[in-house]
């Protein structure tokens, strides 16, 4: 099976000013992958390059083993991409909207298409250029998944949406992306495996349906892997004195905001091994505790580092 997207040494500069530092990412199949970075990090600079929408500095950038900047209609319409702004044309009815775009793809699967409308409360008759935000997105989604692509690609999906179509939006995620028997689920019947990029600020989302997770910060891959290894990874220790003073200076491999107050210090480390603990509890004469953390304070102890 042909890989959905990969990145090598990727560089992208504007007017001289590099945002995407070579970045080397591969998106396997069947893969829910999360993008997860600061504001400006490059996500969406990151996710055009990959797509051919932009041309990158330098490295490369490949759909389906194909150039992405040279990319086969065939490759295309085995893609659906919902950018960050929809854009469509404002003088058609969303019901037009989306037949003109199931116009292109043989592939097109109007009962998926309207059984998204209806979940998402899209009003058909209305002319697409009044459509809220969230309803743009929404749209959006529908012409992106009506195809039934085997590769998802997807720029801040729920930013603009409610609590329930984000919660909608996440379950037909899930849906589409299951695997097994299920693979398809009760959205488009194909049991074709689908491949998700994603990029978000919304840890919480993440954490329910990315398989894995990419950090993009400074320009590059800080961590690409499962979300549970990156747990496992980054911890947050307390040690306590055992004789009312800590050592000065205690090294803490790995460690970024270490504090101290009085017989009480605390770190994050993001190289954590389960034999950590004991070597620190002896090398310093401190009681030491491990405090597991969830994606959100992950994030935000890797990005003020
Ligand atoms: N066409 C462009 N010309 C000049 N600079 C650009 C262009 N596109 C993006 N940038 C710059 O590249 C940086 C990364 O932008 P990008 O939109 O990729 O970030 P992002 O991670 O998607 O941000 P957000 O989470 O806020 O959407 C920003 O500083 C932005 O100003």
């Amino acid at each position: 099976m042909t890989t959905p997207l990969e990145a090598r040494s990727l560089i992208k500069a504007f007017d001289g000013d590099a945002v995407l530092k070579g970045v080397d990412l591969t998106v396997e199949p069947g893969t829910v992958l999360g993008l997860l970075g600061k504001n400006g990090s490059g996500k969406s600079t990151l996710i055009k390059c990959l797509l051919g929408l932009l041309k990158p500095t330098a490295g490369e950038a490949f759909v389906f083993g194909e150039d992405a900047w040279s990319l086969s209609a065939a490759a295309k319409g085995r893609l659906g991409y919902v950018p960050q702004e929809v854009v469509t044309y404002p003088w058609m009815r969303v019901r037009q909207v989306i037949a003109y775009t199931g116009a292109f793809y043989p592939t097109w699967n109007q009962r998926l298409a309207d059984d998204l409308c209806r979940r998402w409360n899209l009003p058909l008759e209305q002319r697409a250029g009044v459509l809220s935000v969230g309803q743009l997105q929404t749209l959006g989604l529908v012409l992106a998944l009506g195809h039934e692509p085997e590769l998802l690609v997807l720029d801040e999906p729920v930013a603009s949406l409610d609590p329930s179509a984000r919660r909608e939006f996440l379950r037909i995620l899930i849906e589409i992306t299951g695997d097994g028997d299920d693979a398809g689920g009760r959205v488009g019947e194909s049991a074709r495996p689908r491949t998700v990029l994603f990029s978000t600020h919304i840890t919480s989302d993440l954490e329910r349906i990315a398989s894995r997770l990419a950090l993009l910060k400074d320009g590059a891959i800080a961590f690409e892997g499962e979300s549970d290894a990156l747990k496992e990874r980054v911890k947050r220790i307390r040690l306590t004195s055992r004789n009312g003073a800590l050592p000065t200076g205690i090294d803490i491999p790995g460690a970024i905001h270490t504090t101290v107050e009085g017989v009480l210090a605390e770190a994050t480390v993001t190289d954590f091994t389960p034999d950590l603990p004991a070597r620190l509890a002896a090398e310093n004469n401190v009681d030491v505790a491990v405090v597991d953390l969830n994606l959100e304070e992950i994030f935000v102890e890797m990005h003020d580092e």
